[in-house]
């Protein structure tokens, strides 16, 4: 399930996955919630996505709590690195995310328009700590470039195959440590 602001990317975010496209121009925001699938392929198992895109505007937000709980298994949320600087609306989906959603969840933040570079609000180093505060997954994202999104999604998938069944001789796989030791990092200028 996508959370986050309106606007911060997250319809974009999933369309750059589902169909390898970036949506510029004219921003319609989503209405209520959406949801599209994709089969991905984790070490030789088809593991099928189904991504919950929530509108990220405040009159909806009685919508996405009635699906917080349906949404069983993973949650990302999105903020915005030109918007503005980390502020009790972020903490506030967070500890809302933990509240409502079930036990045994992931979450992951990550900051996403990392090719806005010159326009950046949000130091790499703040969300990374902002991470920390709650203790998720963190990178930075760019739904135009690309960068980052399908290593995002494929850690969700991994993680969802992990659950349906390990193997006996199989290491327990952390989606912390995998996207530490999968994401590209952002520098000042843009992506290493
Ligand atoms: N430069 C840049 N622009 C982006 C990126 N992702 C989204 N955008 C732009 O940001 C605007 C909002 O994107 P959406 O994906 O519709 O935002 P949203 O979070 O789904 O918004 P709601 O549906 O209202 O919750 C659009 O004009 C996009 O073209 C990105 O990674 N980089």
């Amino acid at each position: 399930m996508l959370l986050g602001d309106s606007g911060v990317g997250k319809t974009c975010f999933l369309v750059r996955f589902k169909d390898g496209a970036f949506l510029s121009g004219t921003f319609i925001a989503t209405v209520g919630i959406d949801f599209r699938n994709k089969i991905v392929a984790v070490d030789g198992v088809k593991v099928k996505l189904q991504i919950w895109d929530t509108a990220g505007q405040e009159r909806f937000r009685s919508v996405t709590h009635a699906y917080y709980r349906d949404a069983q298994d993973i949650y990302i949320y999105i903020y915005l690195i030109t918007g503005y600087a980390f502020c009790d609306t972020d903490r506030a989906w967070l500890t809302e995310i933990h509240e409502y959603a079930q036990q045994d969840v992931v979450i992951m933040l990550l900051g996403n328009k990392a090719d806005m570079n010159n326009e950046r609000v949000i130091k790499q180093e703040e969300g990374e700590k902002l991470a920390r505060e709650y203790g998720v997954p963190f990178m930075e994202t760019s739904a135009k470039t690309g960068v980052n999104v399908e290593l995002a999604f494929l850690a969700v998938a991994k993680e969802l195959k992990h659950r349906a069944g390990r193997q006996p001789n199989e290491p327990k796989f952390r989606i912390h440590d995998y996207i530490e030791s999968q994401k590209k990092k952002t520098s000042c200028c843009g992506f290493l």
